[in-house]
């Protein structure tokens, strides 16, 4: 709890007046809705869209103005977290299930900051179940196409229902073990009819910030190749 919420305070502190802000979803991006809902009501003017109902409900709480896409050009600044951050910042997202707008408003951003505890940091993807959104109709065929990629798969469930996303989709939970290629596995997932988006970001980030339980707040930005 401390480590996510001492990445995110310092995360929130890139955002500046006038900026248009992408909201990430989950209990890092919690804290870092929170520290901006807390510049907004000391003065800080920004707009912002939100990856997930619950993100957007939490900012209007905290009176956080949101937008939709028809008002922005683009965003200035997106902050979220992340379920695996490996060496060359490519991410595993989607433990929450709000992956398909999130990489959605991450696309759409100048720049994404990641916010993670340290244990979110991997040498190799792959060792939390990837999440795949998928669309209801045809689901049982989609998920055998899926498991021949090599995973072990389970349909996400909450409640004993199925679990929908903000979007009316269904998630699939991959178990790869160890994703070597991450580029070509989100390519070959994404070819699959019925899948809508997988949770790698690929290149999406070159700005993480991770929380230690110890206090410490590691930044590590990627350098230009
Ligand atoms: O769908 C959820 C998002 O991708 C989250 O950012 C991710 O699951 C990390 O969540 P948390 O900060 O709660 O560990």
């Amino acid at each position: 709890m401390e480590a996510k919420r001492i990445a995110a305070e310092k995360a929130a502190a890139y955002v500046q007046d006038n900026m248009v802000v992408g909201l990430g979803t989950g209990s890092t991006a919690y804290w870092a809705i929170e520290y901006l809902g807390k510049r907004v009501s000391e003065g800080l003017n920004i707009r912002a869209i939100a990856t997930s109902f619950q993100s957007e409900e939490q900012a209007r709480k905290l009176g956080i103005p949101i937008v939709q896409f028809a008002d922005i050009e683009q965003i200035d600044i997106t902050i979220d977290g992340a379920d695996e951050v490996d060496e060359q910042f490519n991410l595993i997202k989607g433990g929450g299930g709000a992956l398909l707008r999130e990489k959605i408003v991450a696309a759409a951003s100048k720049q994404m900051i990641v916010i993670v505890d340290e244990s979110k940091l991997v040498g190799t993807l792959g060792k939390f179940p990837l999440p795949v959104e998928i669309v209801k109709f045809g689901f049982e065929m989609t998920m055998k196409k899926l498991g021949k990629l090599g995973c072990e798969l389970r349909l996400r469930m909450k409640d004993n229902e199925v679990y929908l996303t903000d979007n009316g989709n269904y998630i699939v939970d991959c178990h790869f073990g160890s994703i070597t290629e991450p580029e070509r596995l989100h390519q070959l997932i994404n070819l699959i009819p019925g899948v809508v988006d997988n949770g790698l970001f690929i290149n999406m980030t070159r700005h993480v910030i991770a929380g230690y339980r110890s206090g410490n707040i590691e930044e590590l930005v990627k350098k230009d190749t």
